[in-house]
């Protein structure tokens, strides 16, 4: 311990403690600190002996150049002692390293230490002053000597030296304290603070300077050739890692932003100069000089990399499910189809909404190449015609498939779809021709279904989902997810309406056909509730079948309904490790996108009105039908009830039977407002295989799907849980494209005015006969105004994250008034529906 004669160790405390700045003192060397109280100092006995002048307002530290303003702010006894440190430092350099050891001693230590009783002058401060200037006479290699550190922010300088040079504003700070700038407002500090025991007698803490925090650049003062000079470096060495090579552990503090914000920092010399690198032949001379350049580089290569590729670091986050497709999504997603965005200005006509589409996608054979030939020979396809042609393998003259040959050449089977994709079709091309249209519709307020459909392992679940791998194998949930977004975010800059999508999914599997909502785990947080005993199927006299209590979660951005995804299949069946052939095949998900959204419209006499409501987009990825298709349910071995039942259904509706067996599983219930109703566009996605070994299932999915083709949807006896938007209309007479219901107007005007007077690509449904049809009276309202009608803005609107609540149908109301307009009048029914919501507390909260 070094000792003085005239120093006392009484009030070194809380000097030490505040700091080393003294405002209004010059015979007491300034010491950069912010927190720094020195008046009460100022009025103390011993600094009666000091002289008194007043430093700039606010002037948080003050700056010291001049070696002589310091050598004269100090008494007699103190410059002998910084001159006997010094010559000690001089004569003997570890004595360097011991006042270096001093210095980092922890504040709590420095009680001890004292001050000068003449010029109250900490110890601490004469040793610094000594290392000083010891810097000032040694070579600049001379390398632990950190003692002093440049501070400075655009705000100081410009408070404390309005008119000095800005290129020598520096402050002297104690080494191991963080140095936080008061009121530097946009401007900050950042500082590296090194703790731990390996770096004993180098540098604790540099202070990165932030001389252009507002553009976002940073920079690390050279300070005493602490960092190595900038050289020319033909390569960046990777720096390890700094925590766990050196054992130590780097804490970035700042004044005004966050740490986070040091990975968009560029390291930089101080002059300006780019980052200083090293070569690997002029390795650092201390550990601490390691550090720090290592640290330059990390944050230098973090930058770059950042700059240059934003998304990747985003891709590379690990997910918590066996899936990423939270990750793609974010990092790339896939581009929108051209088609998608074009109709968005383009709402016209709208076919297509009274049958079902049918497209065909032919899997590649996982068999030996040479049965290539087979698949020419057995199956062609006219991607232009979409058409597909099935000769029987038997027949055929070619067949080295070991079919038996008929004695009869058989007639070539020929059928049209709406889109045949051959085994060359990328994810893409599926994707693109079977989502865009869909979502455009779900946009435009009706409901959308996409459905997969085959043979087992002929690439359902890889056309439905796909793969996280990379952007070309995602398959339509994920470009859904995606696109749908894109379509809203378009909608929304163009008509003004606003969005909120929430996601549910729910998987029927087994062959008693149980329910299971497969984000109960991320609703409520908990692992054992994956079966939640409240989900379940309701039979509605005004809706028809409805699932009820499922999970339906918020989701804001594609990829938190990505995350959904993610979180949907983690908790299917199919999932688990030991699941076999039975539980894949019994297993299917429906996995559903709920679009509510709503628009305020001003009304012919001047008040204003709010339209609006829900429409959803079930993706849904069947098991598989193991001869499902054959004649009699005997007849199949592991026969898939559901899928039976589904076949059972679409002959029904195909041969236009007067009942239709929906309810003979859960599967079909919930499939029949896709199937059944003309409010849903539907698409279906056949696949068969190019093997002919596979002839026979291939030509009973063909055949199934010909007669979805073929099938006209009717009008629902059910009104749409929809908002409605299409018209129930029959095939062919729909003319108007779908629409969004309009809410109860305020202050005139409104729906009986039958004007649409916002969108004018959405001519005005109220005067068309068919608008009043069942299709517009919802038994789910959504919600979107508050007391006494008035909307709600967005930071009004509260989400509990919860499914939003079922509003059903008053059947008083519904009886008053259905002898004189229907099931139930429509304002009459929005009115119903208005007093309820004022009443419910829950709102969405849009995006
Ligand atoms: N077009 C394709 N391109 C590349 N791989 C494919 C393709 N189609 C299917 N596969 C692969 O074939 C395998 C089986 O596909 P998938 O599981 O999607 O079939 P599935 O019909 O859903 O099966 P299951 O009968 O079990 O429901 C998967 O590994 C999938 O990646």
């Amino acid at each position: 311990m070094i000792s003085a004669p005239g120093w006392s160790g009484a009030d070194g405390q809380g000097s030490a403690e505040r700091g080393f700045t003294v405002e209004g003192c010059p015979s007491v060397v300034p010491m950069a600190s912010g927190d720094v109280t020195p008046r009460k100092r100022l009025h103390s006995a011993e600094e009666a002996h000091c002289c008194s002048r007043p430093a700039p307002e606010g002037a948080g530290s003050i700056p010291i150049s001049e070696e002589t303003e310091e050598k004269a702010a100090l008494c007699q006894p103190c410059q002998r002692k910084v001159s006997e440190l010094h010559h000690s430092s001089l004569k003997e350099p570890s004595y360097t390293s011991l006042l270096l050891d001093q210095l980092q001693t922890p504040r709590g230590h420095e009680a001890g230490l004292g001050r000068c009783q003449v010029c109250s002058t900490p110890l601490l401060q004469l040793r610094q002053e000594a290392l000083h200037a010891l810097s000032l006479t040694s070579a600049p290699s001379f390398l632990p000597q950190p003692a002093r550190i440049t501070v400075s922010t655009s705000k100081q300088m410009s408070r404390s030296q309005p008119s000095s040079s800005s290129s020598s504003p520096s402050s002297l700070m104690a080494l191991g304290e963080r140095h936080r700038v008061q009121g530097a407002g946009s401007k900050g500090s950042v500082q590296v603070t090194v703790a731990g025991t390996q770096l004993t007698g180098s540098l604790g803490s540099v202070t990165i300077q932030t001389q252009q925090y507002l553009e976002g650049m940073w920079s690390i003062s050279r300070v005493n050739n602490f960092l190595p000079q900038p050289k020319p470096v033909s390569g960046l060495t990777a720096g390890a890692d700094v925590q766990a090579s050196e054992g130590q552990t780097a804490t970035l503090t700042t004044a005004t932003t966050t740490s986070t914000a040091l990975t968009h920092c560029r390291l930089r010399g101080h002059t300006g100069i780019p980052a200083p690198s090293v070569t690997p032949s002029h390795p650092p001379s201390s550990p601490a000089t390691s550090f720090f350049v290592r640290a330059a580089q990390k944050l230098n290569l973090s930058s770059k990399r950042k700059k240059h590729q934003p998304s990747l670091l985003h891709a590379q986050e690990p997910s918590i499910y066996p899936t990423n497709f939270t990750g793609i999504l974010q990092a790339l997603p896939p581009p929108a189809p051209p088609c998608l965005l074009r109709a968005v200005s383009k709402v016209k006509d709208n076919p297509g909404m009274g049958k079902v589409k049918v497209m065909m996608r032919i899997c590649p054979s996982l068999e030996a190449p040479d049965s290539g030939s087979d698949s020419q020979s057995f199956l062609k396809v006219d991607s232009r015609k979409k058409q597909v042609t099935l000769y029987d393998p038997a027949s055929s003259p070619h067949s080295s498939s070991g079919h038996r040959r008929s004695a009869t050449v058989a007639v070539p089977k020929i059928f049209a779809f709406d889109a045949v994709f051959t085994q060359d079709a990328s994810q893409a091309e599926v994707c693109s021709g079977t989502v865009a249209e869909v979502i455009q519709s779900v946009v435009n307020g009706a409901d959308g279904c996409i459905f997969s459909f085959g043979q087992v392992k002929l690439g359902k679940t890889y056309t439905m989902i796909g793969k996280d791998s990379s952007t070309q194998s995602l398959g339509i949930v994920p470009c859904a997810i995606s696109w749908l977004f894109k379509l809203i975010n378009e909608r929304k800059e163009k008509t003004g309406t606003r969005f909120s999508v929430r996601v549910s999914a729910v998987e029927i599997f087994g062959k008693d056909e149980e329910l299971k909502d497969l984000l109960s785990e991320v609703s409520t947080g908990s692992l054992q509730d994956g079966q939640s005993p409240g989900i379940h199927l309701k039979e509605d006299p005004i809706c028809g079948t409805q699932l009820q209590n499922q999970s339906e979660l918020r989701a804001p951005t594609p990829e938190k309904a990505a995350f959904f995804l993610d979180a949907a299949i983690s908790a299917r069946s199919t999932t688990r490790p030991d699941a076999d052939e039975d539980d894949r095949r019994n297993s299917h998900m429906l996995f559903t996108l709920h679009v509510y959204q709503y628009r305020m419209e001003k009304s012919g006499k001047g008040g204003s009105k709010v339209s609006g409501g829900r429409s959803r987009l079930h993706l849904i990825d069947l098991g598989s039908c193991e001869k499902v298709l054959s004649k009699s349910r005997d007849s199949g071995g592991g026969l898939c009830l559901s899928l039976n039942a589904l076949g059972n259904v679409i002959m029904a509706l195909a041969n236009g039977a007067k009942h239709i067996p929906y309810r003979d599983s859960k599967l079909t219930m919930l499939l029949t407002e896709s199937l059944g109703n003309i409010n849903c566009r539907t698409t279906m996605i056949a696949h068969i295989s190019d093997s002919p070994n596979n002839y026979a299932e291939s030509l009973n999915t063909i055949q199934l799907a010909s007669r979805i083709h073929r099938m006209r949807k009717k009008k629902s006896k059910y009104a749409s849980s929809s908002s409605g938007g299409e018209s129930s209309c029959e095939e062919g007479r729909i003319r108007k494209p779908p629409h969004l219901r309009p809410f109860p107007h305020r202050g005139g005007g409104g729906v009986e005015d039958g004007q649409w007077p916002l969108d004018p690509d959405l001519p005005c449904l109220m005067s068309d006969p068919e608008y009043a049809s069942s299709s517009e009276q919802s038994c789910d309202t959504v919600i979107y105004v508050g007391p006494g009608g008035t909307a709600i803005s967005d930071r009004e609107l509260s989400d509990n994250e919860g499914p939003p609540a079922f509003v059903p149908i008053i059947p008083s109301l519904n009886r008053k008034r259905s002898g004189k307009d229907g099931p139930m009048d429509r304002d009459h029914f929005f009115n119903a529906t208005l007093l309820r919501s004022c009443r419910r507390d829950w709102m969405y909260r849009w995006q």
